[in-house]
């Protein structure tokens, strides 16, 4: 048990939800580390990483963090088995001496201390998202898993908020990518990281009975090419949805509502022969789920039998009491079909006098994407829900985000790595990082200042500035000061923050985006949000790189 920060007591935590993750998934270059510094006595040396990431991914100016709860529960849970103290042996050279080994039979990271930003937050590039201390060794044997387990969390959770935002807060987000991700992992992780990215449901089972995610799906084309013929279907009856009554024969019923849409005034005519095979699918899944009846309506022809086919099965269904759910459209040309599904159930709605037949729900899938989502906005369309796949799991517009891991300070010395590409260089010192608010309430720069300088104030002008661009800077007014990195292990016993449940973390990454000033969420050329540094820091960066760098000679 661990005392919380209201001095209530929290639970012991338990592992990641993944088993793969576990000490060993780390690189080797971690382990032949830990034993150079544990040969030159430095491995118990007090070090402070930074993770972070340097640009936002897809082109956009905001990035959604997550991944941290498996962080935690893999740190809390930290410690070789003997088999795997074995295998590092085994990898190691063989002139490494035992002492090391016995060692890693001790190491656990009761000593580590962890301060992130709060999951589900919106962060910005250079502005630590964690705050590693501990032990040398230990903390660069936990870099690995680390960006592993926040890289694509990270990424996969943008990606879904990017789509959420294109698509509208009214369109229902349906995550139908398992088939398609990078194996098991992949789909499991992108299922519960779209959700958290404001995803409302997904396809995935398993992720539903892990997580809790509300679960969604229709049928596909095989189940409709399945089906020959209306003979087939063998138990015709179904009971009325109060049960007070049977429907002896419901193909007959679907039928005969066939006919009369083919035959009513305001359709003109516009619908003649169906695909019988796929009328025949089509009132077995409603005989099946009469509750909840909805129809793939492209495996044959959308308007002329689809549609068509839907309508007179979901008729049936009204008669009987039940409210069919809706259709799905995967492919053709999804705003023009859909404005059309739309405007017959709309006449249909009139014409046969069914309340809210009109409002049906359609859902539309196939390849889409940003930029698809984006073209039927413009074009106008009836979807209320889109089915995505491929380009969301597989993050196909980017495949990295690439957090990395800095140390940036040791024994109390700031650290610093200096590099070509000023985008690079590391900002040193263990810090302290806040949001400060303007007056229209949206979040106006991120400012990093060193651990023991005093914390902006509201309504105290305080000077940002640009890390590295000596001529960037601004006076701000802080109308709200938000600390951003907060204690999430100090050790089994220590104080920490609690893990929250998913569907809170995912509230918070919709109020968040919610609060961004708009300019910064646009898709086409964004204004890019403010990462700055206090002016103390500023000048220390500065002192630090000018120390580290070493001068030139021409000759
Ligand atoms: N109105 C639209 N504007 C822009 N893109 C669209 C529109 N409707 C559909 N799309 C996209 O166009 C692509 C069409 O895919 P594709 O060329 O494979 O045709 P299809 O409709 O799937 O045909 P098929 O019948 O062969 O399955 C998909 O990525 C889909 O999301
Ligand atoms: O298109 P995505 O965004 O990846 O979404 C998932 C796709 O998976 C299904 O297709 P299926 O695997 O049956 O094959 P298909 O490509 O032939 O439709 C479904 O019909 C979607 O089209
Ligand atoms: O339920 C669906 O419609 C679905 C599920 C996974 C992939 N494509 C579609
Ligand atoms: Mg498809």
């Amino acid at each position: 048990m661990a005392a919380k920060s209201n001095g209530q007591v929290s639970k012991v935590l338990d592992g990641p939800i993944n088993p793969m993750v576990t000490p060993l998934l780390t690189d080797l270059y971690q382990f032949t580390m830990a034993y150079a510094y544990w040969k030159a006595g430095k491995h118990n040396e007090r070090a402070v990483f930074d993770l972070y990431f340097r640009k936002n991914p897809f082109g956009g100016e905001y990035t959604v963090f997550a991944g941290l709860e498996e962080c935690i529960k893999f740190i809390a849970n930290f410690k070789l088995a003997e088999d795997e103290i074995d295998f590092v042996r085994e990898s190691l050279s063989s002139s490494c001496e035992d002492g090391f080994f016995d060692y890693l039979r001790g190491v656990d990271c009761s000593d580590v201390e962890v301060y992130a930003v709060q999951e589900g937050s919106v962060v910005f590039p250079k502005v630590p998202l964690l705050r590693v201390e501990g032990p040398i060794a230990v903390v660069q044997l936990l870099e690995t898993p680390f960006l592993n387990l926040i890289n694509y969390a990270s990424l996969v959770a943008t990606n879904a908020a990017r789509h959420r935002f294109v698509a509208g807060e009214s369109k229902m987000l349906l995550e139908f990518g398992l088939r398609r991700a990078q194996g098991p992992d992949g789909g499991i992780g992108a299922s519960r990281y779209c959700y958290m990215g404001g995803f409302h449901a997904t396809s995935n089972v398993a992720a539903g009975k892990l997580f809790g995610i509300p679960l969604r799906g229709t049928h596909s084309h095989a189940f409709v090419s399945s089906f020959m013929s209306p003979d087939e279907i063998i138990d015709k009856s179904l009971h009325s949805s109060d049960k007070r009554s049977t429907c002896e024969d419901f193909v007959s019923l679907a039928q005969t509502w066939l006919n009369k849409i083919q035959w009513s005034n305001s359709l003109n005519g516009t619908f003649g022969e169906t695909n019988q095979s796929e009328l025949a699918a089509f009132t077995s899944y409603a005989l099946a789920f009469p509750d909840n009846f909805l129809a793939l309506v492209d495996t044959y022809d959308v308007m002329r039998s689809g549609i068509p086919n839907f309508c007179a099965v979901a008729l049936a269904l009204n008669d009987l009491g039940y409210k069919a759910a809706g259709i799905r459209l995967d492919s053709g040309d999804l705003a023009y079909l859909s404005s059309e599904a739309r405007k017959i159930f709309c006449i249909i709605e009139k014409e046969f006098g069914v309340p809210g037949f009109g409002k049906m729900v359609i859902t539309a899938s196939n390849d889409l994407n940003e930029e698809t989502l984006d073209a039927l906005n413009k074009q106008g369309h009836e979807v209320d829900a889109f089915g995505i796949g491929t380009y969301v799991v597989t993050c196909y517009a980017q495949a990295a985000l690439g957090c990395v891991f800095k140390l940036v300070e040791i024994n109390n010395q700031p650290r610093i790595k200096l590099s070509e590409d000023v985008t690079k260089v590391s900002i040193p010192c263990k810090k302290r990082s806040y949001r400060l608010y303007g007056k229209e309430g949206y979040p106006l720069v991120d400012i990093m200042t060193g651990e023991n300088e005093p914390p902006p104030k509201v309504g105290e002008r305080i000077l940002c500035r640009h890390p590295f661009n000596e001529s960037k800077r601004a006076y701000v007014v802080p109308q709200r000061v938000e600390e951003l990195l907060k204690c999430f292990w100090q050790g089994p016993g220590g104080v920490r923050e609690d893990l929250p449940p998913l569907n809170d973390i995912r509230e918070r990454c919709i109020s968040q985006l919610a609060k961004m000033r708009p300019d910064h969420m646009r898709r086409l050329n964004p204004t890019p949000y403010k990462v700055s540094v206090s002016a103390k820091l500023y000048d220390f960066i500065h002192f630090l790189w000018l120390n580290e760098a070493p001068v030139g000679e021409l000759q």
